[in-house]
């Protein structure tokens, strides 16, 4: 069992020097699990959290890499943290953080590459619901970086026989997957809440995914990383599952409940909620159109009922499924 604070996993300290170290950054839930996920795969670990009774500093002692699973709210604290300390160049920085700065709109890669120009970052994104891989249930995941070398060495850190780890280039998109389907989770959870059936549920996801990748193309994405584990494999996932708090939100909206009553019950985070109001802002300005993640937001705020948000999707403008089809 791993506690809330830095320990040492797995191996006696006199191995350590041998061993490539990794250090994961936020004892939540998904901090958690990962470092029992690079220990399954026989590195040194180190796993910290503001609790505890290490120091970052010594946390953060010659480990290759640095990961951080914390939620969004604690990105930028922490980035002011690790600042604060000398890190060497070669340290790869690991970001598993699923939610957009709401300040800025920024996404945690972006907001960690602008703390550490010169630092390899590299996102860790994919269809992972925590329990399930703390159960030791087989799961696939993706390590994007512009930096192939430091994708390939967060790979190798994390990859074990339950944890199957694969690498790309497009670490904006892959984020972004994670990221945005949060509040698409939000809808699904109120589909399923109000038993709107299995062909509402396949509508809602499909016609999901382009919103998706209208925002992660106007952000510098490739429009085909969402179609990989990262998109739709973690649409699929977190949409399908009352694992996910996302999810979770929704199905206790649809059920009658407020939002302040749903996140009180709520065991961790929904990054999706602040997610939506980033995203809202993020669309009025590019005017992308994102008519579901809309009546998420309508919804969030109190704006309209479930049920108004499905009878608003219905009834909008009938139009062609594909934007440019008819264009020649
Ligand atoms: N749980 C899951 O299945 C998955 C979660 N994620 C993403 O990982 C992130 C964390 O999720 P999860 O672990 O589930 O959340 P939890 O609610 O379980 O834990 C919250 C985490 O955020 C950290 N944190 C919160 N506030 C601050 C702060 N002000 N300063 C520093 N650290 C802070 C906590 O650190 P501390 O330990 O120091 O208290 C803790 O690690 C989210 O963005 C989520 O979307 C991604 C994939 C799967
Ligand atoms: O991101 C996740 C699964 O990939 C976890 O989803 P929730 O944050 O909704 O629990």
């Amino acid at each position: 069992m791993i506690n809330t604070q830095s320990q040492q996993h797995n191996l006696a300290s006199n191995t350590e020097t041998s061993q490539k170290i990794t250090t994961v950054i936020g004892a939540g839930a998904w901090g958690s699990t990962l470092a029992t996920v690079a220990e399954r795969s026989d590195h040194h670990v180190r796993l910290w959290s503001r609790y505890g009774e290490e120091s970052l500093e010594s946390a953060i002692q010659d480990a290759e890499i640095i990961l951080s699973a914390v939620s969004m709210k604690g990105v930028q604290s922490v980035i002011d943290r690790v600042k604060s300390i000398h890190i060497p160049e070669n340290t790869i920085i690991v970001t598993a953080t699923k939610g957009l700065d709401p300040e800025t709109t920024h996404t945690p890669s972006r907001m960690w590459k602008e703390a550490f120009p010169s630092h390899p970052v590299v996102v860790l994104s994919g269809p992972n619901l925590a329990k399930e891989i703390q159960n030791n249930l087989p799961a696939a995941t993706v390590m994007a970086s512009e930096d192939e070398a430091a994708a390939e060495a967060a790979q190798e850190m994390f990859a074990c026989e339950t944890f199957r780890v694969y690498i790309n280039n497009d670490p904006i998109g892959t984020e972004l997957g994670g990221t945005l389907k949060n509040v698409v989770a939000i809808a699904a959870g109120i589909c399923d809440g109000l038993k709107l059936g299995t062909n509402a549920k396949a509508g809602l996801l499909t016609r999901a995914l382009p919103e998706m990748i209208r925002i992660g193309t106007s952000l510098g994405a490739s429009s085909e990383t969402f179609f990989g584990l990262s998109g739709l494999g973690d649409l699929l996932a977190t949409c399908d599952s009352p694992l996910s708090r996302n999810y979770q939100v929704g199905y206790g909206l649809a059920q009658g409940k407020t939002l302040e009553e749903v996140l009180n019950d709520l065991e961790g985070t929904a990054e999706g909620v602040n997610t939506t109001k980033v995203l809202v802002r993020l669309a009025r300005q590019e005017q992308i159109p994102i008519p579901i993640s809309g009546q998420v937001y309508r919804l969030l705020k109190g704006k309209s009922t479930p049920e108004q948000a499905v009878q608003a999707l219905m009834a909008r403008e009938l139009k062609a499924e594909f934007d440019d089809i008819f264009d020649d």
